[in-house]
């Protein structure tokens, strides 16, 4: 019998929360993942891992003062999904975020704001793909 040594199961799945932030044109915030990080050199919607006790919300603020310096509040949920990666298995949230600054890179990593059909060219994480599908079928 094959057992997975780790990654590869959906029970064991990690909450990861993401950001969709739009500019006044309508261009969506997008952020690539740093060298040494899991999926490096691939965009994601800004966001990271839910911390035990944390509302999605709350880990969502954290993350985009952390990584962006972006003081933002949080609106309605948009999409979720499970993603199996071979390393980890994530339920990806991905929640409408309004933001009252401008971002800055604070982990050095790069950004930038897409329209939506720059983001069918872009190589997004494994997981936003599937989640940009969804929205796209909801004609978000
Ligand atoms: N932040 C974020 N992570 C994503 C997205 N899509 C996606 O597959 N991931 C994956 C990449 C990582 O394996 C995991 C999130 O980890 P992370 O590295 O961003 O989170 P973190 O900073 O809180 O955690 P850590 O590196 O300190 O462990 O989820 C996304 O849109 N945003």
């Amino acid at each position: 019998m094959w057992t997975p040594s780790s990654g590869g199961s959906s029970e064991n799945k990690v909450p990861v929360v993401a950001a969709f932030l739009r500019e006044a044109s309508g261009r969506i915030l997008l952020s690539r993942r740093p060298p040494g990080k899991a999926r490096a050199g691939l965009w994601e919607f800004p966001g990271g891992k839910v911390k035990p006790g944390e509302s999605p919300a709350e880990a969502l603020r954290r993350e985009l003062r952390e990584e962006l310096g972006l003081e933002a509040s949080v609106g309605q949920e948009l999409a979720r999904l499970i993603h199996v990666y071979p390393d980890l298995t994530i339920e990806l949230i991905l929640l409408e975020a309004f933001a009252e600054n401008y971002p800055q890179a604070l982990e050095g990593q790069e950004w930038g704001w897409f329209r939506p059909e720059e983001i069918e060219k872009v190589p997004l994480a494994p997981a936003d793909r599937r989640l940009w599908q969804l929205l796209y079928k909801n004609s978000l």
